[in-house]
């Protein structure tokens, strides 16, 4: 499995909100995306299960150029890398285990979708995944009734009943409490780990990237800054990322509990600022 990234642009009118990237990734492992607001983390995600088209390059999965892909290849595709928000976007009045089931719309007709027909086995594959992220006793209850943490397992839940490849995950815990960021990044975390899956997060926070990630690629102004080991994310090189300066706190991009001074802060570190 490989996924590799060449000159790849986004321009919106005359901004360029990724800039000539070009990186590759080689097999499973746990990517972090880092970088202050606006730096074109989220264009970047968007663009690999094409929510948002490149203006130029080439992005290729196994040398197939994902980027040239339309119609039923393009939702095969869309398929095998399963995105998951920062709003987790499930279906709020619906039951959780029909949120899971969801995941499979792109594969199956629209028919037996709409009168909620779904197999036997396909259920039981819904529950186990649910289960397996400690939520299963949740199964039949609405999904807006859940806490955020578990809102944000359920979408992870749907994301898997694609059996993708790829788990692209935009800020995934940016709406929740640390204690919830931390059950949920353990979750993705497991299943890249058991699964031998590629996860791709976008993250705000300096310390989850240093304790999920395999690798780090720091943005800035659209273009990759930083790309390596997490151990090799000093200091120095968050405050290049950032574009802060010396002022710059690693408490001001943390999560971790009793880190953080006061709400304020809190609020501060969320917005990348
Ligand atoms: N649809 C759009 N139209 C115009 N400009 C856009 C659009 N989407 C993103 N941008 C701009 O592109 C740049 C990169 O945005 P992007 O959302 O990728 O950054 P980000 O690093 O994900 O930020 P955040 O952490 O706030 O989500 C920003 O300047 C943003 O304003």
């Amino acid at each position: 499995m490989r996924l590799e990234f060449r000159h790849v642009s986004k321009v919106f009118g005359s901004k360029a909100a990724v800039d000539n990237v070009s990186l590759s990734i080689e097999g499973a492992g746990f990517i972090g995306v880092i970088g202050r607001s606006g730096a074109g983390k989220s264009t970047l995600l968007r663009m690999i299960n094409r929510l948002g088209d490149a203006s130029s390059g080439q992005i290729l999965f196994d040398d197939a150029d994902i980027l040239a892909l339309s119609g039923r290849d393009k939702r095969d595709w869309q398929a095998r890398c399963a995105m998951v928000f920062q709003q987790f976007n499930l279906v709020p009045r619906m039951d959780v285990a029909s949120n899971v089931l969801h995941g499979l719309l792109g594969r199956r007709s629209t028919l037996s979708t709409l009168f909620n027909l779904w197999s036997e086995a396909d259920i039981r594959r819904a529950l186990g995944i649910l289960d397996r992220l400690g939520i299963a006793e949740q199964a039949a209850k609405r999904a807006e009734a859940l806490s955020g943490g578990q809102q944000q397992r359920v979408a992870i839940a749907r994301a898997l009943m694609q059996d993708p490849a790829i788990i692209l995950a935009d800020e995934p815990i940016a709406s929740l409490d640390p204690m919830n960021a931390q059950v949920v990044m353990d979750a993705l975390k497991r299943i890249q780990v058991e699964d031998g899956r590629m996860v791709i997060a976008n993250l705000h926070t300096l310390d989850t990237a240093r304790r999920y990630c395999d690798r780090v690629i720091g943005m800035r102004d659209g273009r990759v800054v930083f790309d390596g080991r997490p151990d090799q994310l000093t200091t120095g090189v968050a405050r290049d990322i950032y574009g802060a300066d010396a002022s710059f706190s690693e408490a001001a991009t943390s999560t971790e509990i009793g880190a953080l001074g006061d709400d304020q802060e809190y609020a501060a570190a969320m917005l990348g600022d």
